[in-house]
């Protein structure tokens, strides 16, 4: 269970003390819910989720049946609850700062469906709000090395890159979970990125592993999902979920980096996000869509096993996300990928919005892109393709006999150089296994403690 240790669960406690089972105001929308099974709580689309009560609100246009996706507000027609109007919607507040809604109102904009709490996923960060405004940023990335990394865009009507995360109208919770994750500002991905995903255009990226990918496509879906425009009612579906966006990608691992990010851009603003991934039981990855899923995170076979059960249903897709597509196809998913964006029920491009994300931009790629999306920007950052700028390349001749001497002379050298206090890292690479132990053995004895890592084993010594 959560150790609630954030400044933030002040707020979430406080809202679930508002929220009362099945008759909570936060779980109450501007939905009729007369035909809603009693004991079922009603789904309220994350925009509205922390409207005050229904007397506040408009007179609901809905009363038709409750999907089991516990999402009403899918009206028989579209929603037509008067005005949108962000300042009644906690935790986000629109563009200009927004009244009763955010985070001083007193209203948690987390996601409460019944037993099914969010749970706060900075609470082992051990990150207040305030250390987060002082803070050094997040270290995960040479930010200032990130400066001179070439940018190029192409495409109609470019929305202008911005520098800062204030320049961009995200949302009150948004920007509070932006600071608790300690981003000063955007990588030049995200400059980019999500001013033209904001804008509504369909991006095809290239930008290479580390390069802040994630939060460059998970802010314009959160913040999309949070603003939803209308939305419409599903077919009656058992047990099927309808997610509002998907993001694949190609690994377990990935898709729970993934998860986990998204999850932490979302607290607090009731969007929820859960992941589906292979290798792993499949029941209770079910459960857990059963509770309810905005954002669904999945690799490609998993959610084709999903869709052919009829548990997910991709109709009210309006985000797709694909993460290292370069990456997928080289693992064969391309049939897979075919198959969810073409040939299940998502909507077809121009009625979604696309992002597709790539370290290189092969031919496939490029079929992929004009298949998947409609009148697209294309952005690369960094040379397509290459090693990144940050890495010096020198190649050097070195008689057989005399390699360990040199390799010994580089390790001294950059010993010598200073690392201004911290540990500098070599990376060695052999041929066999007999020569890495052998090498691991002799730096040891050299004074220069290493870690072996080959198929057999990875075991530290010195
Ligand atoms: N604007 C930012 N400020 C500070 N840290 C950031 C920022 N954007 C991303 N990061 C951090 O940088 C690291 C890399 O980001 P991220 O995982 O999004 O990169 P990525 O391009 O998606 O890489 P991968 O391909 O490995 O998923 C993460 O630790 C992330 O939290």
């Amino acid at each position: 269970m959560s150790t609630r240790t954030s400044w933030a669960d002040l707020a979430a406690n406080s809202a679930a003390e508002n929220a009362t089972a099945g008759s909570s105001s936060a779980n109450n929308g501007p939905v009729g819910t007369a035909s809603a099974p009693p004991s079922r709580s009603t789904y309220v689309p994350p925009h509205l989720r922390n409207r005050p009560a229904v007397s506040d609100a408009p007179a609901p246009a809905y009363s038709g049946p409750v999907s089991n996706n516990d999402r009403p507000g899918y009206g028989g027609s579209r929603w037509s609850g008067g005005p949108r109007n962000d300042s009644g919607r906690s935790g986000y507040s629109g563009g200009g700062g927004g009244g009763r809604g955010g985070w001083g109102g007193g209203r948690s904009g987390g996601w409460d469906r019944g037993r099914d709490r969010e749970v706060n996923p900075f609470a082992d960060d051990d990150v207040t709000a305030e250390e987060a405004f002082t803070e050094q940023e997040n270290s995960g990335i040479n930010f200032d090395a990130y400066e001179d990394i070439p940018v190029e865009t192409s495409g109609d009507n470019v929305p202008p890159p911005v520098n800062t995360f204030a320049e961009i109208d995200l949302g009150d919770a948004l920007n509070q979970n932006i600071r608790r994750c300690k981003y000063v500002k955007p990588t030049p991905v995200q400059r980019h990125a999500i001013p033209i995903s904001l804008g509504g255009r369909d991006l095809m990226a290239c930008a290479q592993t580390g390069s802040g990918k994630t939060a460059a496509f998970c802010f314009p879906i959160i913040s999309g999902i949070m603003r939803g425009e209308s939305v419409q009612r599903p077919p009656r579906g058992a047990r099927t979920v309808y997610p509002l966006a998907l993001i694949l990608s190609p690994t377990r691992e990935l898709s729970m980096q993934i998860h986990e990010e998204a999850r932490k851009f979302s607290y607090q603003t009731g969007v929820k996000v859960v992941v589906a991934y292979g290798g792993a039981p499949i029941h209770q990855q079910l459960r857990e869509l059963e509770r309810g899923v905005d954002i669904l995170v999945a690799t490609p076979g998993r959610l084709v096993d999903l869709l052919e059960r009829a548990r997910v249903s991709l109709q009210m897709i309006r985000y797709l996300a694909l993460d290292e597509a370069d990456r997928m196809l080289d693992m064969g998913f391309e049939p897979q990928i075919r198959k969810i964006v073409e040939q299940m029920d998502m909507p077809p491009p121009g009625e979604r919005q696309t992002m597709l994300f790539s370290a290189t931009f092969p031919k496939e790629i490029q079929r992929l892109a004009s298949d998947f999306l409609a009148n697209y920007i294309f952005l690369a950052v960094g040379r397509v393709g290459s090693s990144t700028d940050l890495i010096v390349q020198r190649v050097e001749f070195v008689h057989e006999s005399d390699k360990r001497s040199h390799l010994m002379d580089l390790l001294h050298a950059q010993r010598a150089n200073g690392t201004q206090g911290k540990q500098a890292l070599t990376l060695v690479f052999v041929e066999t296994k007999k020569g890495a132990d052998s090498l691991e053995h002799w730096l040891c004895m050299n004074g220069f403690p290493a870690t072996t890592i080959h198929g057999d084993r990875t075991q530290q010594v010195g």
